[in-house]
């Protein structure tokens, strides 16, 4: 949630001092003030609490030496107020036990000026007495506040002078809109959250959804399950739009109001996460779809009508089950029983509760998975065709994955977390030392929030009026120099207004679980079957990614960057999210030991292939099923897989196609079996995927330009970059620098179709040992059922290349489409770092048309950029590179020459912490 904390005693503070001195000594107090010590904090919370106490007990009239003194003077200060003093400090001292490190002033007093304005609006509205303006007023309103007739000398001046200033309805409306911006502010939030939150709230033509599923179930007897057994269903690919969620790490901030959000978002969650509606399941994302569910929509009207009653008793039973995960994810600190109660992982779960919402519920409670039971109903005669239609709709819903049992969510390790002293201690000092170093340089700057990521710190500024923001890029390195920290990024934080962010790397890095993403709510309410849990932002937010609408994915990075564990967080996100039915997996591991472990889950089309070129063949294949599945929607006049599905579970007879993602480790090594046909494959695939449910995800660790060649960029719009060693490498991956900046171990830039520049997030963390877990339960539920078709055609195509090519050089065949002159073109544009066919004409001396010819092959090679207007050219790769690639044209395949190196061992884990390296190369601005 954006927070709006602009203290206006900060800015007043800060406004107008341009001299460096006065400045720097105003800031230097104003960040040991918000950078004090959780100790101090922790016994300020205590003297808080047991003050509420004491003021508390004078409600009662308990007499004691302290109580009476203390109760007297705040009756005397504040009268009326006193009655609001016991609640304001419980929560003072709440917000300063929970601060997390964050500044806690300005919200303390806000609390604790409450009592003294509610005083003040009960001394215009409630005191009876006479007040004239005289010396006597101060003890008359002492007197009267302690007998509680009056707001006392405090809250009774404010209110006596205000009213008399502005009248009593001004005074009002003042006290009251400041009371709320008091109250804002003690809840680290903004007017503009509020709007958001209400904004967000959910619509309430959800809630109607899930009616009309419980007669389907109820009045549906297992007759069809025979029938509709073998059949694949692709039963929830789209229900409604996951709603935003208050960032879960900023929840301390809104402690004030978590009592209202909490309850809000639980209520919202459980609905959610309870039995969602047919409708809801199968309604499409796109909006294309819409017009086939409009004879359902219509039928299920009647359907609604007798069914009402008991999905709300279900509901509010579900609801009530579902209690303890909310608070157990919304605490940190909580007890873990608490959070055990939610672990059977729910997301999964709303295909399978609308048929059967009893029993796999209590299913879910006893922590085993659900075992959906097939709703059927073989159809006989039934009168109305709309009515048959909706039942064919609940058979495949219910028959989706009914075999599936998806792992519960405990198999993955819970989070350690760091503590929250750590944090705070480097919080604290790093404001202080960030302000001091930007005041010394005379900038005139705010420190308003700090905000923890799992592997950075962003420090939001806000900067005073006339200060130009590259003052302060240019300051990046002796900033940098200043935290001791090996680098930072300083950009304006997007929707904030005068406030820039500046990135520092965490001393402490805290490795983000998948378990934290996987259950989080963004993942369980993503609609998607291809889901996957990418990891955490700098703000700590779950960033979860759909894989068909990436829809081809590259991720790069030199070896032990993360590249492996994304991969296979990757595939357990689908494991956790989609049945075999709903997804399928080609997977490709010519490195034979990342992968292997996947052999046997049902969700694999074939074994995993290890054989460089059964891949190339699994490649192919993917492409002839591609064109059939094209082949097939222009039969039935669909568009894509999507319609093609909606329309399958309409028709009877009619079998759904599951998606396909293809996962390729290291393709590296494919290119240098087979660099044509795969790449010819995965053009054609990444071309035309999308629509027919073809995914691509493919990693490598050499982002060079002869594994990633032009086409291939052109082709995969989505891009992951780990740790890299270059900017030219960060170049070939991104098409931007700022890879080589990341510091390794699942620190990435995350850069998928449709944003505009790379977000840097902290990839989720998974052991071989949670992998392992999760593939054994799954391969428990079912085993794989081969396609064997697929195999025969890998096979056949594997053999086929063997016999056109007689074992000839593995390459041979892709290069002679290449002019001869290319190499020397090449040649030429790495000397001269510029490319344009007026150069290659004039040093080769060409026709136009051969060097255009040539400016296009090097694009194609991945050796220059595209065609940019009137400016030249890019020039993609090093002489050193060029060479590099010359060199291993003429190595063995299979060799690699230029292996990347390593990301440094510096990066270790220390117990839950990653120490940083401290002596990477810094950022550049
Ligand atoms: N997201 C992450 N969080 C914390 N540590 C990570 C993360 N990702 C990777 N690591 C650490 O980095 C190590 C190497 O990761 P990984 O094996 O994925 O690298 P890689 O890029 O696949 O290397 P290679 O190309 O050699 O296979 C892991 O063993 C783990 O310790």
């Amino acid at each position: 949630m954006a927070t709006a904390k602009k203290s206006p005693s900060r800015k007043s503070a800060s406004g107008g001092k341009r001299s460096g001195g006065t400045t720097r000594s105003t800031a230097g107090k104003r960040a040991s003030a918000s950078g004090a010590t959780p100790i101090r904090r922790e016994v300020g919370a205590l003297i808080c609490f047991l003050l509420a106490i004491f003021a508390a007990l004078g409600y009662f009239n308990v007499s004691a030496l302290f109580i009476d003194f203390f109760t007297g003077l705040a009756k005397g200060l504040i009268g009326y107020g006193y009655y609001f003093l016991p609640p304001a400090l419980l929560w003072a001292s709440f917000v300063l036990f929970f601060h997390r490190g964050r500044p806690v002033r300005l919200r303390v007093w806000c609390i604790l000026l409450l009592p003294v304005l509610l005083g003040a609006v009960l001394q215009m509205f409630v005191a009876k007495g006479e007040y004239a303006w005289s010396w006597s007023l101060i003890p008359t309103l002492w007197r009267e506040g302690g007998q509680m007739s009056s707001g006392g000398v405090l809250s009774g001046l404010l209110g006596l002078a205000f009213s008399g200033l502005f009248s009593k309805i001004g005074a009002t409306i003042f006290f009251v809109l400041a009371g709320a911006l008091m109250v804002l502010a003690a809840c680290r939030l903004s007017f503009s959250d509020v709007v958001d939150y209400f904004r967000e709230m959910p619509h309430p033509e959800y809630e109607e959804q899930p009616l009309p599923e419980r007669p389907r179930r109820t009045q549906k007897p297992q007759k069809k399950r025979e029938v509709r057994r073998s059949e694949i269903d692709i039963p929830v690919d789209d229900g409604p739009e996951p709603e935003p969620e208050p960032e879960p790490d900023r929840e301390p901030k809104a402690k004030g109001a978590a009592a209202l959000f909490q309850r809000k978002e639980s209520s919202f969650f459980n609905h959610e996460a309870s039995v969602p509606a047919p409708d809801a399941l199968l309604r499409p994302d796109e909006t294309e779809e819409e017009e086939t569910r409009v004879p359902l929509t219509e039928e299920e009207d009647d359907w609604d009508l007798p069914t009402e009653p008991e999905p709300e008793e279900a509901r509010a039973e579900q609801a009530h089950r579902e209690e303890p995960a909310s608070p157990a994810r919304s605490e940190e600190d909580e007890a873990p029983e608490e959070q055990e109660e939610s672990l059977p992982f729910d997301p999964v779960i709303p295909p399978p509760a609308p048929f059967a919402p009893t029993r796999p519920q209590r299913d879910t409670l006893a922590g085993i998975p659900i075992e959906r039971e097939p709703a059927v109903g073989k159809k006989e005669e039934k009168a109305q065709a709309a009515q048959e239609v909706s039942r064919d709709l609940s058979a495949g819903l219910a028959q989706g994955g009914q075999d599936y049992q998806y792992p519960p969510v405990d198999l993955l390790t819970q989070s350690p977390g760091l503590s929250d002293n750590d944090v705070a201690g480097e919080l604290n000092a790093n404001q202080i030392r960030l302000s001091d170093t930007i005041h010394s340089f005379g900038i005139d700057a705010t420190i308003v929030d700090a905000i923890r990521g799992p592997s950075v710190t962003r420090y939001e500024l806000e900067l005073a009026q006339g200060v130009r923001m590259n003052k302060l890029t240019n300051l990046t390195d002796d900033i940098a120099l200043a935290l001791g920290a090996t680098g930072v990024r300083i950009a304006p934080i997007p929707d904030k207004i005068s406030m820039v962010g500046i990135e520092v790397p965490n001393k402490l890095v805290a490795p983000v679980p998948i378990r934290d993403v996987i259950d989080s709510r963004e993942f369980r309410e993503s609609p998607s079957k291809v889901s996957f849990a990418v990891g955490k932002d700098i703000s700590n937010r779950c960033v979860v990614c759909n894989i068909a609408k990436l829809p081809h994915l590259l991720i790069a990075g030199t070896t032990g960057s993360g590249k492996s564990v994304c991969t296979n967080s990757l595939i357990v996100s689908l494991l956790y999210k989609s049945s075999p039915e709903e997804v399928r997996l080609i997977m490709v591991d010519p490195k034979m030991v990342e992968l292997g472990i996947y052999n046997g889950i049902p969700h694999l089309l074939i074994p995993v292939v290890t054989d460089p070129k059964k891949a190339a063949g699994a490649l192919q294949w993917a492409v002839t099923e591609m064109m059939k599945r094209y082949k097939r929607f222009s039969e039935v006049g669909v568009r894509d897989l999507k319609s093609y599905n909606a329309l399958a579970k309409r028709t009877e007879g009619m079998e759904t196609m599951p998606s396909v993602v293809v996962v390729i480790d290291e393709l590296a090594d494919l290119m240098l079996v087979a660099a044509k046909e795969v790449e010819e494959s995965i053009c054609r695939v990444a071309q035309m995927g999308r629509a027919s449910g073809m995914h691509l995800i493919i990693a490598t660790q050499r982002p060079s330009a002869d594994v990633i060649t032009g086409l291939m960029k052109a082709n995969i719009p989505s891009r992951i970059a780990f740790a890299v060693q270059s900017s030219l490498d960060s170049r070939i991956i991104l098409d931007t620098t700022g890879a080589e900046k990341l510091v390794g171990r699942g620190d990435m830039l995350y850069f998928p179709l449709g944003s505009g520049k790379p977000q840097r997030v902290q990839g989720c963390m998974i052991t071989d040992e949670e992998v392992a877990a999760v593939v054994d339960f799954v391969k428990k539920g079912g085993q794989a059922d081969y396609d064997e078709a697929v195999l025969h055609e890998i096979e056949q195509n594997a053999a086929a290349k063997d016999k056109k090519s007689g074992a000839p050089a593995p390459e041979s065949d892709g290069q002679d489409e290449y002019d001869e002159l290319l190499p020397n073109a090449i040649e030429v544009v790495v000397e001269t770092g510029m490319a344009s066919v007026s150069m290659l004409q004039r040093r080769l001396k060409l026709g136009y048309s051969r060097a255009a010819r040539l400016v296009d092959q090097m694009e194609e090679k991945g050796v220059v950029g595209p065609f940019e207007g009137s400016k030249p050219r890019q020039v993609l790769i090093t002489k050193a590179q060029w060479q590099e690639m010359q060199y291993k044209q003429h190595m063995p395949s299979g060799a690699s020459p230029m292996a990347a190196e390593p990301v440094p061992e510096e990066l270790d884990f220390e117990d839950d912490a990653i120490a940083q390296p401290r002596d990477l190369p810094p950022f550049d601005a």
